[in-house]
């Protein structure tokens, strides 16, 4: 679906080898964060490369209904006037942010250690997500929570009156929820401390010592122990998005399995929580190099390079790798439908819980072109039935998930008939140039009539 509600059917067929430079668009995670923390911040905090896509543009929006300046200058410029730890007004109205997990779990967040009332909503796929997972840490700081049934959105938040500083194990590997209470814990007078058993991405903890927060991460028996001094006065930033891995993924695994394919996907942040996907691709025997690795802004980048590998191998990937690549799955199941072999994926129980029950789309779809699927309640099995080899030729339903909607689409590039998807509206959350920049490469992707 578009913003606008229509959808926007697509295909996509074999086509001559991809060649060239993919410029993804800046990191969803780190945008998110940018907005929210710039907003709790005292003063002006710039961003370059924010990724405009529809999820982050919602969170923009909600930081102005929350008091903040939030200024697009074009060209992916951004400021944000902070309004301080403490500062949000009451929103006026309801808050919608979209199809977005992240923005609302982390808002929610921002929120509610804050004497204020707000009204969060979403798309019919955000309104389907649990948002337990956060509100029951927020309780603990004396906030509120009243949702519909399930503990799903349209839900409001009363925010605590007087916060007191929590001590939480998160339950489920997510960084949301981790952030949430992190964001909480701001506006908490003394310590508020996460524990995670299971590391997910840190972009939080970064960037709040970044703009000036004291935060400790330790690794005990416990797990990952990170503790926040709350009430800090957070100090504006200035701010280079790096590139989303995530959004690369999708040009990296076209090129992975479209014969001929020469691809470079410049800028790719590689901090260690994020980079799962292409570990697992090497150990499958893709032809994935990294070059002109360095370090920047304090985290590992490099230049990805991917060319077509036609003899990759299905491996039971680590489930304790499953956190750092948790958004890749589905597109992994995609070249493990062309590599030879079952391709074993345990430990994935919160795919089930993203936009759509990712398990479940991909299985779907993924038979309907012709590979044989296993699945349970936490774990998957893809039969690959080697290079070229998948018949193609069905419809796939992305049930309003972006990642679905790319996935199958890069399937349609190595099938022998093309694969339809009911609608690729849903891209735009997050890779909106997904389109022409895979045109660009060389890959036939066409719009077709509803
Ligand atoms: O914190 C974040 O920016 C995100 C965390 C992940 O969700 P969970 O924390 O729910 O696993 C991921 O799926 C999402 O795309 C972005
Ligand atoms: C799960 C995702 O996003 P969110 O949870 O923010 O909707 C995603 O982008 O794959």
């Amino acid at each position: 679906m578009s913003s606008h509600g229509v959808p926007v059917p697509m295909s996509s067929s074999k086509c001559g080898p991809l060649k060239g430079r993919a410029d993804v668009p800046g990191d969803k995670s780190i945008s998110h964060r940018s907005l929210i923390l710039g907003a709790m911040a005292v003063g002006e905090t710039r961003i370059t490369g924010l990724l405009e896509g529809e999820d982050v543009l919602d969170t923009g929006r909600a930081m102005r209904a929350f008091g903040a300046e939030v200024t697009d200058h074009g060209g992916g410029e951004w400021s944000v006037h902070g309004v301080g730890v403490g500062g949000f007004a009451e929103p006026e109205n309801v808050i919608d942010c979209g199809n977005s997990g992240t923005g609302v779990r982390l808002i929610m967040g921002a929120m509610a250690s804050t004497p204020i009332v707000a009204t969060f909503t979403g798309d019919a796929s955000l309104n389907g997500r649990p948002m337990a997972r956060v509100t029951d840490p927020l309780a603990l700081f004396g906030a509120e929570a009243v949702g519909r049934t399930g503990g799903r959105l349209p839900m409001t938040i009363v925010g605590a009156k007087e916060p007191v500083p929590v001590r939480y194990v998160t339950p489920v590997p997510s960084a949301q929820v981790k952030s949430a209470v992190l964001l909480a814990g701001l506006n908490a007078p003394g310590q508020t401390v996460v524990i995670e058993k299971e590391a997910t991405r840190d972009h939080t903890e970064r960037m709040l010592q970044g703009f000036g927060a004291e935060l400790t991460v330790e690794d005990t028996d416990e797990g990952h122990v990170i503790t926040l001094t709350g009430q800090p006065e957070l100090k504006p930033q200035v701010i280079t998005v790096p590139r989303d891995p995530s959004s690369a993924a999708f040009p990296v695994c076209a090129a992975l399995i479209t014969e001929g394919s020469d691809v470079l996907v410049p800028n790719i942040g590689l901090n260690p929580t994020r980079a799962g996907l292409f570990e697992t691709l090497r150990d499958m025997g893709a032809d994935l190099t990294y070059e002109n690795e360095r370090t920047e802004g304090g985290e590992p980048m490099a230049d990805l390079r991917a060319r077509y590998s036609p003899n990759m191998k299905g491996i039971e990937v680590p489930p304790a790798r499953a956190a750092s690549m948790i958004d890749e799955y589905p597109v992994l199941s995609v070249v493990a439908a062309n590599a030879s072999g079952p391709t074993v994926m345990r430990g994935v129980k919160e795919l089930r819980v993203k936009e759509s029950d990712r398990i479940d789309a991909m299985a779907t779809g993924l038979r309907a072109n012709g590979v044989e699927v296993e699945d349970g309640p936490d774990w998957w099995i893809v039969q690959g039935r080697g290079m070229g080899n998948v018949q193609g030729g069905a419809e796939c339903a992305s049930h309003l998930d972006h990642r679905i909607a790319m996935s199958f689409l890069v399937l349609g590039m190595s099938t022998i008939d093309p694969v339809r998807v009911d609608d690729a509206g849903p891209v735009a959350t997050s890779f909106p140039i997904f389109e022409p920049l895979m045109a660009k490469l060389g890959a036939k992707i066409t719009r077709r009539n509803a």
